[in-house]
């Protein structure tokens, strides 16, 4: 039998650690009530080599709730990949809202396009193939976009999530929603160093260091939700 140490076993996709129980909150609550055309970009989402960067749909559908309760009507959105955040933003606001959606690679989110465009929201999308930082501080350039941005939804490169902060506190309005991605990172955050793969140290380093941020940041009200492989929720309160 092939042995394998504490420090080779890759987490499970999912905080719980425990599969049965994130497979029950997926076929009991959220599968049944997942839009089809988040089912169809799931699925050809899966068959890509990094099918596992997808947004988990039980993120996903928390997302969907939060965009409704802030009745969000424009939006930004840092790391698209194949669509699957970008379509339930898009199909979770009025059909003359806006999202600016941010990605180095056009490649991936070519992939869903097409589901996208089946869904009649491609008009919504503004996809601008960039890094992050430089588009977050063009919109700073205008004043008009101060404080007019609903719902930001960051699930891009974790060293980047404090400087995306700095530019995003500012472009959100007061009681505005900035969620991040992945703030739990495969739950490594709270293992000690030297158990963690070598591969996931960089970004758990980043993640500690944003939580660590967000948990005195003054300016937000934050929930740290173990859904997914965690979303750190923040809402503007100054
Ligand atoms: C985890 S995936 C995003 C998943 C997506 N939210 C979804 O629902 O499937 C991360 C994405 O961030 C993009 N990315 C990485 N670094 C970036 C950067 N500096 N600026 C913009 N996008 C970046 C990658 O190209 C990748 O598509
Ligand atoms: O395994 C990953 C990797 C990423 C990732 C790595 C490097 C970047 O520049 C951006 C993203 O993101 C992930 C992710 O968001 C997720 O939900 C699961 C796994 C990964």
């Amino acid at each position: 039998m092939e042995h394998t140490t504490k420090e080779e076993t890759h987490p499970t996709k999912g905080i719980l650690q425990s599969e049965e129980l994130y497979q029950y909150i997926l076929e009991t609550s959220v599968y049944p009530r997942e839009p089809e055309p988040l089912k169809e970009l799931r699925g050809v989402t899966s068959s890509h080599p990094w099918g596992f960067m997808g947004t988990a749909p039980d993120a996903g559908q928390l997302m969907a709730m939060l965009l409704k309760l802030v009745k969000a009507k424009k939006t930004i959105e840092v790391g698209v990949f194949t669509g699957y955040s970008l379509l339930l933003t898009a199909l979770s606001i009025p059909d003359d809202g806006k999202i600016t959606a941010i990605d180095v690679s056009r490649k991936s989110y070519e992939i869903g396009l097409p589901i996208i465009k089946k869904a009649g929201v491609e008009h919504k999308i503004d996809f601008i193939e960039s890094q992050a930082l430089p588009v977050l501080d063009k919109l700073l350039e205008d004043n008009e976009n101060e404080g007019s941005f609903d719902f930001a939804f960051v699930d891009a490169d974790k060293d980047g999530y404090v400087s995306y902060h700095e530019r995003l506190i500012k472009l959100v309005k007061i009681g505005g929603i900035i969620a991040y991605d992945n703030t739990l990172w495969f739950g490594t955050v709270a293992m000690p160093e030297k158990m963690v793969l070598e591969e996931l140290k960089p970004a758990r380093e980043s993640t500690i260091e944003l939580n660590k941020m967000l948990a005195v940041d003054s300016r937000v009200m934050i929930s740290h939700a173990s859904i997914g492989d965690g979303i750190t929720i923040c809402m503007r309160v100054h």
